[in-house]
């Protein structure tokens, strides 16, 4: 289990959330919302463990991240506002990069499940935006991650990217996987459990 307990975060003098406390369970998706600027990105590196909150702590399985450090990594899978992918390696390339642990067949079926079939071999440069966030994406396909964060994951995706990456979010919740995401997106799942971020200005 994620809690994030009682996190204040402050930019540029301005209070984003304060004293904000939630927990994610097994099996649960939670759609952080909020206007542009309230502070969705800023709470997501927070609960990754990439940047401090001001105040209050995120505890993974019971110990806080810095005890729980290690294991913490192997348990989570973070994509951020960019692919986060290396431009020069074709789309399987990069698969063998970040998950060379598994077979090839299986980096194979990830590209197909995100839709990649026949730009397998193509360098992730001469892709389209949306390719190259698909080819990202892909990872979700192999990934044994226990605890998804993911920011705008969904942007640049044409419809059947979206289903798709829906459908692969809803079989994570389902085998007991976490997804927490942000996303500007309406998403029609009665599964999803909001923390909504009122602008502090409003
Ligand atoms: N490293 C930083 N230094 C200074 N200010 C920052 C930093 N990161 C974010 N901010 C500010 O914090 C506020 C919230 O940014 P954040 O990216 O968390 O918002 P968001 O809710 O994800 O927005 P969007 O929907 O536009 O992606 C913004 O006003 C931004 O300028």
């Amino acid at each position: 289990m994620l809690n994030a307990i009682k996190l204040t975060c402050t930019r540029d003098e301005r209070t984003l959330f304060s004293e904000l406390s939630f927990s994610v369970s097994a099996g649960e998706m939670v759609q952080v919302a909020g206007q542009n600027g309230a502070g969705k990105t800023s709470l997501l590196r927070i609960l990754a463990g990439l940047s401090q909150a001001e105040e209050g702590d995120v505890h993974w399985q019971g110990k806080t991240l810095r005890r729980s450090r290690d294991i913490y990594h192997q348990d989570l899978l973070w994509l951020g506002h960019q692919p986060g992918i290396k431009t020069v390696l074709t789309a399987f390339e990069n698969l063998s990069f970040f998950h060379g642990d598994c077979a090839a067949a299986q980096r194979w079926q990830a590209l197909a499940g995100a839709g990649l079939v026949g730009f397998e071999d193509v360098p992730v440069s001469q892709l389209s935006a949306g390719q190259q966030r698909r080819v990202a994406l892909a990872r979700l396909w192999l990934s044994k991650a226990k605890l998804w964060i993911l920011d705008e994951p969904f942007t640049a995706l044409d419809v059947v990217g979206i289903e798709k990456l829906t459908q692969q979010m809803m079989r994570h919740t389902r085998e007991g996987g976490m997804v927490i995401l942000t996303t500007h997106q309406p998403l029609a799942l009665s599964c999803v459990r909001q923390i909504v971020l009122q602008d502090a200005q409003s």
